[in-house]
């Protein structure tokens, strides 16, 4: 990617449960958005394939190992300039262990109506409006 890029590609992963629950975790006050409400992912760096970036995410925020074969392309959604944020969300049911916080996140999982309750990043929440409840 260029020095100055004019937009980043973040992906995202909405990670649901046996229940039909949805993981969510907060983000590190002091952090853009701190205290929200997001889906876990991470930014692409330039020498990533998106759903390689989003499995290296996922194992360093919660130590979690994700079969690239069961995401499934989601949604995105787009905001901001300068550069503009764009952020694929990605699917999965695989069923996983307990995460870990590896980076001392709160985090749980939830029933979509209670997602919606939560206070969520901008995009976050514009994705998980498409979800159907
Ligand atoms: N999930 C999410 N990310 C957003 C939104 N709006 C927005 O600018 N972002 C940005 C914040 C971060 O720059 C990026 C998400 O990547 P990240 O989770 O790796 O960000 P980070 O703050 O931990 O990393 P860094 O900037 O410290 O390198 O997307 C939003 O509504 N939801």
């Amino acid at each position: 990617m260029q020095n100055n890029p004019t937009w980043i590609l973040v992906v995202a992963l909405a990670l649901f449960d046996a229940e039909g629950r949805l993981f969510l975790q907060q983000r590190p006050t002091g952090k853009h958005h701190g205290g929200m409400w997001e889906f876990p992912g991470g930014k692409v760096e330039a020498s990533e394939k998106p759903a390689n970036a989003l499995v290296r995410e996922i194992a360093e925020e919660l130590a979690l190992a994700i079969d690239p074969v069961q995401l499934e392309q989601a949604f995105f959604a787009e905001e901001g300039s300068d550069p503009a944020v764009v952020l694929n969300l990605y699917t999965s049911r695989q069923q996983v262990g307990v995460p870990q916080s590896l980076e001392g996140q709160a985090w749980g999982w939830f029933t979509l109506a209670e997602a919606v309750g939560l206070p969520l990043a901008p995009m976050d929440r514009k994705l998980l409006s498409r979800f159907d409840r």
